[in-house]
């Protein structure tokens, strides 16, 4: 068997031209989405990661403000500006690029935000609305996966997911959206004994550890679906935690790295500044 790839940046296209046609329906409104990112320090990947937002936001035409802080910035400088930005009727969607340097408490940052302009979906408030199966923003990447699964229209009711990885932003909260789709879920980590044996059950296969080449096509089922979550930079190039070639050959869908999950993280993050725009208006 070959896998189908499921391309990511072809599906972000599509939703971010009807994302289009929503926004210039709001502009009749005077509705205006705009969505502020800061980012504090010059890492590169980071750096690339928020011009791939600046330039979506502005094909769909959500305003898009960068804040550019230096590596140097105290807590409560941050703190400040966010409880600015919360302040300032004119925002709709704040979002810190994660990581933030060891001297500032990512936790106390987040929980700073504003839970309406939270579209990152990392509040706890908003984790724990997504918990209990409440409309609210999603965390972009799982939110983003979810999308793919069902534009695929694979089976989720009943079907064995394994995720790989439990951060905060991705193992975790991709595991709850599946639960909430009526998945059976099984959270593997790096203390996990036999992750093959667990690999090898997947009907959906996630794979978010932050390893590359993690996983190959031995340790997956046949016909298993892989969504690869993976951002590994190797010798300069951006590559995954799933080993492509091997596993596209057991697999019967599969998302490559990159052209597959990050593009979706990003327009889903547009779709969350929308969001967020049209109910701080109480919009149609
Ligand atoms: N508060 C916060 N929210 C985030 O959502 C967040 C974050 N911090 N910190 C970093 C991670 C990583 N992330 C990516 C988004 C898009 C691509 C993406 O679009 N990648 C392209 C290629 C980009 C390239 O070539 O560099 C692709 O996969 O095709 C990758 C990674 C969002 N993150």
């Amino acid at each position: 068997m070959s896998a189908e790839v499921i391309y990511g940046n072809v599906l972000a296209e599509e939703l971010r031209e009807e994302m289009k046609q929503e926004v210039g329906e709001l502009s009749k409104q005077n509705i205006h989405p705009k969505l502020v990112v800061v980012i504090i320090g010059e890492d590169p990947a980071s750096m690339s990661y928020v011009k791939g937002k600046q330039k979506a936001s502005e094909k769909v035409g959500v305003a898009s403000d960068l804040i550019e802080m230096p590596e140097s910035t105290s807590q409560q400088e941050l703190l400040d500006l966010i409880e600015k930005l919360n302040l300032d009727d004119t925002v709709h969607g704040i979002l810190v690029q994660l990581p933030v340097p060891d001297h500032i408490d990512d936790q106390l940052v987040i929980e700073a935000i504003d839970p309406k302009k939270d579209v990152d979906g990392f509040h706890p408030s908003n984790v724990g609305k997504m918990m209990t199966g409440q409309d609210t923003f999603y965390p972009c990447t799982p939110y983003g996966i979810l999308v793919m699964l069902k534009r695929a229209e694979i089976e989720l009711e009943g079907a064995n997911v394994v995720i790989v990885g439990r951060s905060n932003l991705v193992g975790k909260p991709v595991g709850q959206l599946l639960l909430n789709e009526h998945a059976t879920v099984t959270h593997c980590h790096s203390r996990t004994k036999d992750l093959r044996a667990h690999t090898k059950q997947a009907d959906i296969l996630i794979v978010a550890a932050g390893r590359a080449d993690l996983i190959s096509g031995e340790d997956i089922k046949d016909g298993a679906v892989v969504i690869d979550v993976g951002v590994n930079r190797v010798d300069g190039k951006l590559t995954g935690d799933v080993e492509f070639e091997s596993a596209k050959e057991r697999a019967s869908y599969i998302t490559p790295v990159p052209k597959g999950v990050g593009p979706m993280t990003i327009t889903m993050l547009l779709h969350n500044t929308i969001k967020a725009a049209k109910q701080i208006h109480k919009a149609q």
